[in-house]
């Protein structure tokens, strides 16, 4: 898929970000997979997804493209969304459509650069990149750089950006205003309310996660609402 067929897709709808790390009730390819056909009959136009496995099973199942990461953590490090470019090869085996990596101004493991792994990602493959961001300056850092989309999924997760239960409105008008390139909305999005302001403040796309697949989260918001 060409960069403008991709771009052009996701122009307008919905993302849906099926993951559940082994630590999770429904972590498992076959389970991800089925999640992701559910969130395809619904209307998801791409999928979200960690690890080769997961992005294989998805693909083969729903035919539906998909943004792949691998988290990683490394000792002593804050960066874990696709964060070297041994994370990048393991992806590019399964050719996800897109990449999606922490993009942040954080130093990476390994002194790797986003610059270097951002060239490295165009000049071995046709996969875009999604440049997960945390604030304006991240922003800029990862325009600089060379991703082709940005998307607003580590505000809040970051050291130097606003903690807050709501998604981060505010980024998003801001970068929607600003930024030359197409600026996704991810992050805490909760209700189909949240999703459409956040196309009228100016989002290309949208990534819902947890509010779709992760039910141990969606029961817990039921049973503390009761409390
Ligand atoms: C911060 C971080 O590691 N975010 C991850 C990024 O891939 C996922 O765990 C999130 O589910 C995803 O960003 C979608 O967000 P939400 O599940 O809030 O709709």
């Amino acid at each position: 898929m060409s960069k403008h067929d991709f771009i052009e897709r996701i122009h307008h709808h919905l993302i849906v970000s099926c993951q559940a790390l082994e630590n999770e009730p429904l972590h498992g390819s076959e389970t991800m997979a089925k999640m992701a056909l559910a969130a395809k009959e619904g209307g998801a136009v791409a999928i979200r997804s960690n690890s080769p496995e997961d992005i294989l099973a998805i693909k083969q199942k729903t035919q539906l493209p998909v943004i792949g990461l691998l988290k990683r953590v490394y000792p002593e490090n804050e960066v874990y969304i696709t964060p070297t470019k041994k994370e990048v090869d393991e992806l590019l085996v399964v050719q996800p459509e897109v990449i999606a990596l922490d993009a942040t101004i954080r130093e990476r493991p390994n002194q790797e650069s986003l610059q270097d792994i951002v060239h490295y990602i165009h000049d071995n493959s046709n996969t875009l990149v999604m440049g997960d961001i945390s604030d304006v300056r991240d922003a800029e850092y990862a325009t600089e750089y060379g991703v082709d989309m940005l998307s607003t999924t580590l505000s809040g997760y970051t050291s130097y950006s606003p903690k807050q239960d709501d998604p981060d409105f505010e980024l998003v008008k801001t970068l929607s205003q600003q930024a030359t390139i197409p600026v996704i909305a991810e992050g805490r999005i909760q209700t189909p309310d949240q999703a459409k302001k956040m196309f009228e403040l100016g989002a290309w796309s949208i990534v819902v996660g947890g509010a779709i697949t992760r039910p141990q989260l969606i029961t817990k918001s039921f049973s503390d609402k009761i409390k």
